[in-house]
């Protein structure tokens, strides 16, 4: 789904009303000018309802409303920009919504969760969010929407010379990976902050891009062979290549026999500053016991993708610069039903699976909001979160855990053995995010341990 299809200049406006259910009218208003056989009061009705039901505001001044009914054309996408603050109900602060991108989905839409996400993740940058308040004028604002949707946000074209020493980098990078053997290249898109320079890749080898932007990966045609996309994993750039790691395996982009030529820089530098050679299986040989499916059948890549940046934020972000304790169990819940125990009442109960799905960009909070509560997470292999505060009452005496680790770690490990599931676990005490498989722990992010490659 290409975002800026669904954004149009006439639906971006400048509002004057002060609360949201004014705001959502101004912006109604101007979507509907244009399909008129849909009934302005029945959407205004349900998107309050939806906004009464679970807010929507997403911090740093946005909100995202949005509701899905019988459209007749897949999505319509309005924006609406406010000097003075809109009031809204969300939690978060008392800070007023500044910008206000209101979606209507058609019921039938498919990727409707894909499409809050990517413009969710778009306005987690606090940067750009502040680039489109601050635009000059409303046609500014526009264009920098579109062509963020577009895509990597188009920037001028850098220094030459820094062009001159990527594509040095590039040529060296191939070199090395032929004279090492290397099954594939794997480069970091997101050492850029535009596209120009991935698309004049012209590797004569297998190539993976991995970013955390969400693009379009038919742009990429002929030069990517697959786009391997990742949530805010870690800052640090040997985790993050752990990360894209695992996700290629559970996407089946690469396998444990791979050995791969990464290729990166810092984010936003448009500068490539390293190659390193990663050899799959050694890399990963923890969880390389007689098995190679890492994914058990029933859990969607980016389901444990989207757990795995939540995790990783819980142990970076924390509270008060503590890291917040958390387990998660994925997949086989039938099984896992069985082995574990409320210890509270469960606060997902009576949620439309929808909304209580983990790829809904609004369960981020309320999952980070719950993860306070004592017990495990359990999640649906398709991503629906199914109870909060569960004891795991499962053990295992066959894996032995490092010292240090205690009753979560011992249960993520048990429950990964009884049931064919994954569990992952956040260690309150040091920040480290574990991956658990079959019993066997695999480190995804060490805080503090690793340094900048
Ligand atoms: N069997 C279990 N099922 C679900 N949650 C558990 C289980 N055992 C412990 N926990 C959770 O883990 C928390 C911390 O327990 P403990 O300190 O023993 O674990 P740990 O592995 O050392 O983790 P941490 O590194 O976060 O301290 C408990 O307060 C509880 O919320």
């Amino acid at each position: 789904m290409r975002l800026e299809k669904i954004i149009a200049r006439s639906r971006v406006i400048d509002l004057h009303g002060t609360d949201m259910k004014q705001a959502l009218d101004e912006l109604l208003t101007v979507s509907l000018s244009r399909f008129p056989d849909l009934k302005q009061e029945a959407l205004l009705r349900g998107l309050i309802q939806r906004e009464s039901t679970m807010t929507t505001y997403l911090g740093k001044g946005v909100a995202l409303p949005h509701v899905r009914v019988k459209l007749g054309r897949r999505y319509i996408l309005a924006i609406g920009r406010s000097k003075a603050g809109v009031h809204h109900d969300g939690t978060k602060s008392d800070e007023p919504a500044r910008l206000i991108l209101m979606l209507l989905a058609d019921e039938k839409a498919r990727n409707y969760l894909q499409v809050l996400t990517a413009i969710a993740r778009l306005m987690d940058d606090d940067h750009f969010v502040r680039s489109l308040i601050d635009a000059p004028t409303l046609n500014d604002l526009h264009e920098r929407l579109f062509s963020a949707f577009g895509g990597l946000a188009a920037k001028p074209a850098r220094a030459a010379q820094q062009s001159r020493v990527n594509r040095m980098m590039m040529r060296q990078a191939e070199r090395v990976a032929r004279g090492a053997g290397c099954s594939a290249i794997m480069v970091f898109g997101d050492t850029f902050s535009g596209p120009a320079d991935l698309r004049n890749w012209k590797a004569r080898m297998r190539s993976l891009l991995v970013t955390r932007a969400l693009i379009d990966p038919a742009q990429f045609k002929g030069v990517f062979e697959s786009v391997i996309q990742v949530r805010t994993f870690s800052k640090q750039r040997l985790a993050q290549l752990r990360s894209a790691i695992l996700v290629g395996i559970t996407r089946g982009v690469l396998n444990f026999t791979d050995r791969v030529c990464c290729l990166g820089g810092i984010a936003g530098s448009n500068q490539l500053d390293a190659v390193v050679l990663v050899d799959v299986g050694r890399e990963f040989q923890t969880l390389l016991t007689q098995h190679t499916d890492l994914l058990p059948d029933d859990v969607k890549p980016e389901v444990l993708e989207r757990v795995l940046g939540i995790a990783t934020e819980l142990a970076v972000e924390g509270r008060e610069g503590k890291p917040i304790g958390c387990l998660f169990v994925l997949g086989d819940t039938a099984r896992v039903d069985k082995l574990t125990k409320p210890l509270v009442m469960n606060p997902f109960y009576g949620y439309k699976e929808e909304d209580r799905n983990i790829l809904n960009p609004f369960m981020d909070e309320t999952v980070k909001e719950f993860s306070s509560i004592d017990g495990a997470f359990v999640i649906r292999g398709d991503g629906v979160v199914m109870s909060a505060g569960s004891l795991i009452q499962a053990s295992d005496n066959d894996h032995a855990l490092p010292s240090g680790l205690g009753s979560r770690h011992a249960a993520a490990a048990a429950i990964s053995v009884v049931a064919q599931c994954i569990a992952i676990a956040v260690s309150s005490s040091t920040g480290q995010v574990s991956l658990f498989r079959r019993g066997v722990m695999l480190p995804l992010m060490e805080k503090g341990k690793f340094s900048a490659i």
